[in-house]
């Protein structure tokens, strides 16, 4: 019986969701370590496309649960405390990245979940149920989810995307993130820098022209880009940053501090405890945000441990001390930003602040005391990136005219020589899209292939350099040495992806192996855009009642440290009536996960009605507590 309304809902969802149309429209993507946004032309301005709650922005979270369900974004993160780890976050850190990178070793420390190597020594994320994804694959959910926004907000389908990534991304992590577009089921038109973005949604409604400077600090990522902005030409001068610096970094200071006090109090150590972990952290993060309004906050964590509570004051001068080398990591490549674009300080028109971080007042000091000017107001700093997304794809479309942006590639590009010495062929801030040509030869007689490693960075040895990709060119006629002569293209598209072509003498394209950047082949890539075709109507509806049960586990969990905590002051009828509504409670969530019951309405009544009880007991408690100090 209870099987059959689940089939019935499936039907119904299934002419709900189908839009009728599709739209040529191409929307913009700021795919955030954090967060998530999307937006659309509307006439000339670009605007933020809200989900179905009124949000504008979406948490970059997806959550695996143990029934094979897949939950995206404020659901996801909802549950996270409860499935920890199998709740994937900020992983735009790890895409493009090899499992023994020094950055991708340090989240391993103190992620709540599991990050482990793949076959091909890339970083991938595995769930306690042995499944495991990569990081585009967990991007392209996201990506996914953002798709289904903008399609409810505009009523049709979408095909085209423009999304943007840190501009100091390398090679390998734009591939990543074109491949979670593919596997969203996207064309990626354009993959756009984020802070060049930024500065589009400030630029578009200003007739000012001028040097522009964008201090991006998100989540994950630290970007700086000087724009010359010119009768509509947005050309970037010159950019960098750092792809591990964020949010995050300022939270994992603040876990830590939170951890050592507690050990300092108590002598426990919490560090292997992952639930505990993981609630610390969001305090933490929470505490943070908060410390950009108030001078003092408290972080209060009942029941840590069986036996033990967290309830410790902060400061905004404590977090400013605590974090400063973070907040100072940020000001050699401001410099060296600077210096690339041929400019000084004094030479900056206007400072733009983007990203969640910068509505720290430590931050904002430290950068308006660098520029000595104050920044600019008039971008909303989690907005501006999908907005200037939005702007691209307009001019992409042909919606938008008069807007050229001229890019540039963060990274140098070369090959290795003899020794291991990196010998550079296109430097970085070079204006994209660029090609470079090179002439190769057989260093041994009678050769018939050689192998040519493509390097990124800015180190003078590879060692130390991004290797992106090596190819093989066979087929060599066999001469004496230095005779044949082989023509390399290198090509930094608009995206600024590289693609390399080779040419013998004869004028005959020649045989060349590329090894993929994205670390991924095409039956992986080909699979994973099945799988989340997969997520289809049917498992929408799944997702809802999932993410209804989840609701309800959440307030069964409330329930339960509540009635721990006030345990002696609840009188015994009402703790009956309480634990067993829990216990009724737990086994409906139960059912909802085994796929035993799916009455969406049956779930949230419950969550009311226990909310509701648990209330009205907690309120009993509070009076008999002042009862009691009179
Ligand atoms: N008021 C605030 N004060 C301090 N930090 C904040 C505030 N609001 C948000 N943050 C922090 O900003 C970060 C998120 O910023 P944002 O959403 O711009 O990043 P993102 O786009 O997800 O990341 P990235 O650009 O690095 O990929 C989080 O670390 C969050 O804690």
């Amino acid at each position: 019986m209870l099987r059959s309304v689940w089939r019935s809902q499936g039907r119904r969802a299934t002419s709900a969701f189908r839009n009728a149309s599709t739209t040529r429209q191409v929307i913009g993507i700021d795919l955030g370590t954090t967060n998530s946004a999307v937006a659309v032309m509307e006439g000339q301005t670009p605007k933020i496309l809200e989900d179905s709650e009124g949000r504008r922005t979406t948490p970059s979270t997806v959550a695996f649960t143990k029934e094979g369900g897949v939950l995206v974004g404020e659901a996801a993160k909802r549950q996270s405390i409860l499935n920890h780890e199998n709740t994937f976050y900020a992983t735009k850190r790890l895409m493009g990245r090899k499992f023994s990178d020094e950055e991708v070793r340090r989240d391993v420390k103190v992620s709540p979940y599991r990050i482990s190597e793949h076959e091909n020594g890339d970083a991938w994320l595995e769930t306690t149920y042995g499944m495991k994804y990569s990081p585009s694959q967990i991007g392209g959910y996201v990506l996914a989810e953002m798709k289904r926004i903008a399609e409810g907000g505009l009523g049709a389908d979408v095909r085209n995307a423009v999304v943007t990534v840190p501009a100091y991304f390398n090679d390998a992590q734009r591939q990543a993130t074109k491949v979670a577009g593919d596997i969203a089921g996207l064309k990626v038109l354009r993959v756009v820098n984020e802070p060049t973005a930024a500065s589009l949604a400030y630029g578009l409604d200003k007739q000012k022209d001028g040097i522009v400077a964008v201090y991006d600090l998100g989540g994950g990522t630290f970007d700086i880009s000087i724009l010359d902005i010119e009768d509509g030409v947005f050309e970037v001068r010159s950019t960098n940053g750092d792809t591990h610096l964020g949010g995050e970094d300022f939270d994992h200071i603040l876990v830590n501090y939170i951890l050592d006090s507690f050990e300092v109090g108590t002598g426990k150590d919490l560090r292997k405890d992952r639930l505990a972990i993981q609630r610390i952290r969001q305090a933490a993060e929470k505490a943070k945000i908060e410390l950009s309004h108030v001078k003092t906050t408290r972080i209060e964590l009942p029941f840590i441990t069986d036996s033990d509570n967290i309830s410790l004051e902060l400061t905004e001068d404590q977090l400013d001390d605590m974090s400063l080398h973070l907040i100072q990591r940020t000001i050699t490549p401001l410099k060296k930003a600077i210096k690339d674009a041929d400019l000084e300080v004094t030479d900056i028109d206007e400072v733009i602040l983007v990203g969640g971080m910068t509505r720290m007042p430590k931050i904002r000091k430290t950068v308006q005391d660098f520029f000595k000017k104050a920044p600019s107001v008039a971008v909303n700093p989690d907005e501006a990136v999908a907005l200037g997304a939005a702007i691209q794809g307009a001019v992409l479309s042909g919606e938008v005219k008069d807007v050229l942006l001229l890019d540039v590639t963060p990274l140098t590009l070369g090959i290795e020589t003899y020794g291991g010495i990196f010998s550079p062929l296109i430097p970085r801030n070079t204006t994209v899209p660029c090609k470079i040509q090179q002439l190769y030869s057989t260093a041994v007689d009678g050769q018939n292939a050689i192998d040519i490693n493509v390097y990124q960075g800015e180190r003078p040895l590879v060692q130390d350099n991004k290797l992106i990709g090596n190819f093989k060119l066979t087929g060599i006629p066999p001469e004496a040495k230095g005779i044949p002569k082989i023509k390399v293209s290198f090509d930094i598209d608009a995206d600024g992806i590289i693609k390399v072509s080779a040419t013998d003498d004869s004028g005959k394209e020649s045989s060349i192996t590329v090894q993929g950047a994205t670390g991924l082949t095409e039956e992986e890539v080909a699979r994973m855009v099945e799988e989340s075709k997969n997520l289809s109507e049917q498992d929408k509806i799944r997702k809802e009642v999932l993410t209804a049960a989840n609701n309800l586990e959440l307030i069964c969990f409330d329930t339960e440290q509540a009635i721990e905590q006030f345990k002696k002051l609840i009188d015994e009828a009402s703790l009956t009536n309480l634990l067993s509504k829990v216990k009724e409670m737990r086994a409906l969530v139960e059912e909802a996960r085994n796929g035993d019951f799916a009455d969406i309405s049956v779930l949230n009544t419950g969550q009311e009605q226990l909310k509701a009880e648990a209330l009205v007991v907690m309120e009993k408690v509070i009076a008999a507590s002042r009862e009691k100090k009179v």
